[in-house]
Formats: structure tokens, sequence, C-alpha cells
């Protein structure tokens, strides 16, 4: 059953009790409750993903709004970022059923063959290998066909697609005019620009159709697809929400190990706190911010870093916190002419009736703007070998199909942080760094579990990040002065203007990258897996070192980012480490 209030729930005691009913939470409770034996809880700090404003994290197009000021989002800053003239930036995090999934950009890659093998080779387990992987990759998504009807064919590959999983994925379902320039540029610019028929076939690079995780022109999030169906038809599954789990409880020792089966939960700062308690294990799932700070927050951790904390550390796990992963990105925007069918007169508002027909047309049929992600081309490229950075640093990617940089692009004005123009039709397209070499770290900083934790990403702390994102500025300029962008990109808005001047210096777009860049909201690798015991913070089976009864399934486990976009990744990870829980207890 769902429940809002811990007072609601019949017992305390459970088989499993999963923390965050997140993108990869939701996953894991729901294939364990497929034992109809086990009893499941799933404690979600957020709120329900269907009641107040749900059309934000419903509607595709809408999604980038159900973070900024939104009930839906944690409201998490960083802190000043050294690199980028001292700026504090927001940090995304979805506060809800479904967690980020549910208010992510939708964007559904799974990283290159080269990422999963090296995840392989650190952890020291081939079941993270692209090979193992690719059977839970199709085991989490139905492919599905899109809602206008229009031809896919050469759009995607259908023998790398799940047809029978819980998250619907496709190609776009709305058609943009600028699809067949950026497609004439992968033919004009061949060998810069390859077009690739599916990244998520394990081979990344190149230019592709962008895959999304959106279902009948809705967003497929784990609350819409894993979570909801299992409470829905199962009576071993419960979920609370508006809840959050304070601190883990030491319930003894377990194999030389000190064991935590209970956790305390609590709906405010001043409520009294309940105990639970895990007949099996504990599955911290709240995410690369959160699981490390409820684990700091009982005592386990970096000891330097509880002890500024005011809280008494009991076990040692220094690398905790520490690895934080993010990929920075810069958007950039060029003008292209008045009478161009761009999305910027909903998204600039400048047309008032343009938002109420489209809502009209998605309420309809799910079809239209709406149901899209406003982007239908992402694309995933290398430094070339012989470049300056590599020659000076090293490659710093996972091998050489994985990525360094991405670039994507967007029928309209998109940005964040900008402000936004009132009037005039544009192209947009991000530059993303995704082989970054900065680390960051979380911490607490308070005992207080309601207080938010410290999070620096420390973006653009090293040369080579920078170096790599001035080339994809630059690699970005070269595609849009392709000639299938004569006449339509006519010149950079006035923000890039000096970056994108024909005699521009790499001094301009430093000054843009120190200007501008946000997150992608990508925070990971906080509590890496290593085959190393004396690294990292959880084993091959994703189970913390140095105790018992706990197992971490979410972002944070990952040893380096991927070098795409993760959450299908995040899905494909937390379906393995479900087979791992089921054979680990014979389920
Ligand atoms: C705005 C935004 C845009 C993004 N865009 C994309 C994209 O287009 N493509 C892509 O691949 N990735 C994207 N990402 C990243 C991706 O969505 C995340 O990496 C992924 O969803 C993280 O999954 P997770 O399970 O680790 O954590 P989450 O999905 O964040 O789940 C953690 C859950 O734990 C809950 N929780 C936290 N603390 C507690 C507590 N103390 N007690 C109880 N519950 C708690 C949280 O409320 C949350 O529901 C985006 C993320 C954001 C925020």
């Amino acid at each position: 059953a769902f429940y809002t209030d811990p007072s609601q729930l019949t017992k305390k005691t459970y088989d499993f009790i999963v923390v965050g009913g997140g993108t990869a939470g939701n996953v894991v409770a729901a294939r364990l409750s497929e034992n109809p034996s086990v009893s499941v809880l799933v404690v979600e700090a957020g709120v329900s993903n269907t009641g107040y404003r749900s059309e934000l994290v419903t509607i595709p197009f809408l999604g980038p709004q159900a973070s900024v000021n939104s009930p839906f989002d944690w409201n998490y800053t960083t802190v000043p970022q050294a690199a980028l003239n001292n700026q504090v930036l927001p940090y995304y995090r979805g506060y809800v059923l479904g967690g980020s999934s549910s208010t992510n950009f939708l964007t559904w890659t799974r990283g290159a063959k080269d990422d999963w093998d090296k995840y392989a080779t650190l952890i020291g387990d081939s079941s993270y290998s692209w090979n193992n992987m690719l059977k839970y990759f199709k085991k989490s998504e139905t492919w599905q066909h899109p809602v206008d009807g229009h031809s896919t064919a050469g759009q995607y590959n259908p023998a790398v697609h799940g047809t029978n999983g819980p998250i619907g994925v496709g190609v776009t379902p709305q058609l943009f005019p600028i699809d067949s320039r950026v497609i004439k540029t992968t033919q004009q610019l061949s060998s810069e620009f390859p077009f690739n028929l599916d990244q998520n076939s394990g081979k990344l690079l190149g230019v592709g159709w962008l895959q999304s995780d959106v279902k009948d022109g809705a967003r497929s999030s784990s609350a819409t697809g894993y979570l909801t169906p299992a409470v829905n038809s199962r009576k071993n599954i419960d979920v609370l929400i508006q809840t959050r789990v304070t601190k883990l409880v030491r319930t003894g020792t377990s194999g030389g190990l000190p064991e935590y089966k209970s956790l305390q939960i609590a709906q405010t700062p001043t409520s009294n706190p309940i105990t639970l308690t895990a007949k099996k294990e504990i599955i911290l799932s709240a995410g690369s911010i959160n699981s490390p700070q409820i684990l700091m927050l009982s005592g386990i951790g970096d000891p330097s870093t509880l002890k500024k904390a005011g809280v008494n550390a009991t076990v040692s796990v220094p690398d905790l916190g520490k690895n934080l992963q993010d990929h920075p990105l810069i958007f950039a925007q060029w003008h292209v002419p008045d009478n161009a069918s761009t999305f910027d007169p909903i998204s600039l508002n400048e047309d008032p009736n343009a938002l109420t027909n489209a809502l009209a047309q998605w309420t309809a049929n799910r079809t239209g703007v709406l149901s899209s992600i406003g982007s239908n081309h992402i694309g995933f490229f290398r430094l070339p070998d012989n470049s300056p950075v590599i020659k000076k640093y090293g490659d710093k990617s996972a091998g050489p199909g994985s990525a360094h940089y991405e670039l994507a692009w967007q029928n309209g004005f998109v940005s964040v942080g900008q402000p936004f123009p009132t009037s005039g039709k544009y192209i947009s397209n991000i530059h993303v760094l995704n082989a970054p070499t900065s680390r960051g770290y979380i911490a607490i900083n308070s005992a207080d579990p309601f207080k938010a934790p410290t999070i620096d990403p420390n973006f653009f702390s090293t040369d080579f990040d920078l170096q790599t994102m001035i080339y994809a500025v630059r690699s970005a300029q070269r595609f849009i002065r392709a000639q299938a962008w004569s006449g339509y990109a006519l010149s950079a808005y006035s923000d890039s203007a000096a970056m994108f001047a024909p005699n521009s210096t790499d001094a301009d777009v430093i000054a843009y990258i120190r200007k501008w860049t946000q997150s992608i909201k990508h925070p990971m690798c906080t509590a890496a897996a290593n085959k190393d015991s004396s690294k990292g913070v959880v084993d091959a089976n994703l189970k913390v070192r140095k105790i018992s009864g706990v197992r971490i399934v979410d972002a944070s486990v990952f040893p380096f980012i991927p070098s795409s976009h993760p959450v299908a990744g995040i899905y494909g990870l937390a379906e393995l480490a479900s087979d791992k829980i089921k054979s680990a207890y014979g389920l």
C-alpha cells in the first residue's frame, strides 16, 4: 500500500527496506517483491508523482520546470565554484517518487561498451561488462513506436532493444525542421560527425537520433514503470512517502562486522524518530548525495569529516563522499530566421496561445511538441588522438569507444542560468564534458539530517577539462558552419558572440565557460565500487564494506562517471543488483 504518514504502517519489520523511492530504489523494490514470500518497504523523503502539479513530472517538454523552484526538488546548491568565478550553482535532485527519473531531461543513453568493460575490470566482476549488462538494459525497457505514427526506419536498431520491460523508450514522437539539417551535416562532415544508427548498441560515438524514456507521449519513470504497478498488484510491498530516513541504527555484530539492520525515520526535524528493522537487509538508494549523507549521519565515513560535523565516528570509510564526478555543460544559441518553426513561441512565451494550444493537443492525443523533449539529435565525440590535449595529458576516457565530449541540438532557445530573451527564433546547442578529470565531494556539515550537505563538484579544476571543453566549443562551431546550415543558423546569440567570432581566442571561450557552466545533474561515484578493499566504499556485490546488513544501489556506486547520460545505465545496474540480492537469499 501507499502511505503518507509513518503512523499508517501496520508493521515495523520487513525483509528488505529500500531507502529512497528513486530511479534505482524502485527497480530493486519492484524486483524483490516479485517473490511473494518477501516483504518490502520503500521509504521516500519526497512527494507523490501523481498529486499537486504532476503535469511537470508527466509532460516531457515541461520536464525542465520540474526542478526549478518546484515541490519536486531538494533545492540543493553547490559551494562557490573556484573555476567558475566563485558562482554557486543549483544542484537539482528529484524529491518525489521516481526520484530524479521523475524530474530529469529524459535522455536515454546506456554508455559505451568501453565504459562498462572498464567497470568490470575496476570492480573485478565480469557481470558489469557490456556483454553481460546488455540483457539488463533490455530487461528494463520496452521499445515504443512514436505516438504520431511516423516511420522510425533508419533511426534505431531494434536488435539492441527490449520489448517487455517496465520503462518505455523510443525516438522522438515530434519531428523538427532542423532534423534534416543535422542529418545532412553528418553526410557533409562525416569524418568529424559520423551518423550512428543506435548509440545504445555499445557503440556510442557519432550523431544519432536521441532516445528518450517517454511512453505514449508521457514520462516513463521508475515510479510509473516499476513501483506503481508493483504496489497496485501485490500485497507484499509498502511505500511510505514524505518521510526521511535520518540514520542507520546498529543492531549487533555479524561475521565480525558491526551490523546495521535498523534505521530511523522522521517527517520533520521536530517529530519523534521511529525505528524500523529489516530482517534481511537495508538497501540504500537515496542517490549520490543522500546515500553517503545517511551513512555519515550514522557515524560511518571519513572520521575527520564526521568530527567536524559533530558526529561520533564509529566506522572509518575514508573514501565515502569523495570522488564526486559530474558532467559540466554549457549552452549556446544561434539566431535562425524569424519565420522558422521553433518552440520559442512556447518556451519564451512569445505567443500566449502557443502553450494553451500545445496543451490541448497533448491532452487530446498525447502528440505535439509537449510529447517531446525538444531535442531530436545527440552526438558523442572524442578528441583526436593527435590533439595537443591528449599529447599533454594522455587519454582520460575509458577507452577508444568512450566519448570525451557531447553535443546535442535543440529546436529553440534552451538554457539554464542565462536570462531568456523575450523575442526571436533560435537553435540551441549543449556542449558537455563526458570524461571529466575534476573530482569533488559531498560531506555532512552538521549532525542534523534535515540540513543540506556540502556539495562541491569542483568543476573545471583541471586543465584537461578546460581544454576539452574548448575543443567541444570549436567542434560545435564547425558543425554549425556546415553547408547544411547556410541561411539558417544566422549568427551567434549575444552571450556567445565573442566566443563564436571568427577571430575569437581560447581566452574568449574560457571566459564563457567560467561564466555560464552548469551541472548537467549527473552526480555519481561518491560510494564507488572497487575490487581493492582499501579503495572505494562497496564491494562487487554493492555491500558496504566494514559493516554488515547494508547495500547501496544507486548512482553513487559507479567507479567513474559513464561517458554519456547515466540513467539508462543506472536502471541496468539496479536490475543486475536485484538479481544479485535475489541470488544471495535464494529468492
Ligand atoms: C534535472 C535533472 C536532469 C537530468 N537529466 C538526465 C537525462 O536527461 N538523462 C540521464 O540519463 N540522466 C539525467 N539526470 C540524471 C539521472 O536522472 C540521475 O543520475 C538518476 O536518476 C539518479 O538515480 P538514483 O537512483 O541514484 O537517485 P534518485 O533517482 O535521485 O533517487 C534517490 C531518491 O532517494 C530519495 N531520498 C534521498 N534522501 C532520502 C532520505 N534521507 N530518506 C528517504 N528518501 C531519500 C530522494 O528523494 C530520491 O527520490 C538528470 C538529473 C536531474 C536532477
